[in-house]
């Protein structure tokens, strides 16, 4: 079996996580992809709790035929957030699995600051998505959707709703559960 990896703060998840994942699971030879929340980021980020963003990816988890699905292992003790750690601790426990990782090209400026980003190429195929703003050689595919979390909280701040970025059901849950300052439908 093969699976592909999509690691990210997913705070919130949004319909270019869903279109990453469709992408690579449509073309690249994966049978399932994998959402794999921070539990801790390794640079520090903020994040709604984990157990909300992990709700939220499931959301867009219910929007496929089964094969996205939502990982939990870096919440695992022991784990640092580092991509390395997490793919060691997967390859160890799966080993009938292929692994890739996905990363989108705003990443590549990153990378040098990654542990040891040459055993997650030993361990695992990386693939790098062309995402939209961000062009860059040895990238797969088109360029994907021009939307971030952070425009997405930007517009949450401003009271504008992001019906045409995050997914439905996703939303709904952040309104649910006041989210990014959402408030319960009345
Ligand atoms: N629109 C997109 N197209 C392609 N890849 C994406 C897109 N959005 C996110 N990704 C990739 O998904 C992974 C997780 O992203 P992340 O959860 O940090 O979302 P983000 O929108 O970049 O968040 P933020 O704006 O908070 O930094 C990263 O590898 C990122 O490059
Ligand atoms: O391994 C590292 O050193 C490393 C450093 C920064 C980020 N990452 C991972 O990269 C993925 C995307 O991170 P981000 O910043 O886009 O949310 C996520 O799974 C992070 O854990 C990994």
């Amino acid at each position: 079996m093969q699976v592909a990896i999509l690691g990210g703060s997913f705070n919130p998840p949004h319909v270019g996580h869903l279109m990453a994942a469709t992408y690579v699971h449509a073309t690249q030879g994966v049978d399932e992809v994998w959402l794999m929340p921070s539990w801790q980021h390794p640079f520090g980020k903020q994040m709604e709790p984990f157990e909300h963003r992990v709700a939220m990816c499931d959301a867009l988890c219910a929007e496929t035929s089964g094969w996205l699905k939502t990982s939990l292992v870096e919440q695992e003790p022991g784990l640092s957030g580092r991509t390395v750690d997490t793919l060691t601790l997967l390859v160890d426990r799966h080993p009938d699995i292929r692994w890739s990782i996905i990363i989108g090209s705003d990443i590549l400026r990153d990378l040098p600051h990654w542990k040891d980003f040459h055993r997650i190429e030993e361990l695992s195929r990386v693939i790098v998505l062309n995402r939209a703003g961000y062009p860059a050689p040895s990238t797969v595919g088109p360029p994907l959707a021009e939307v971030s979390s952070t425009l997405i909280r930007d517009l949450l701040a401003r009271g504008e709703a992001p019906a045409e970025l995050v997914p439905a059901r996703a939303i709904a849950y952040a309104r649910e559960h006041g989210l990014y300052g959402l408030k319960p439908a009345p």
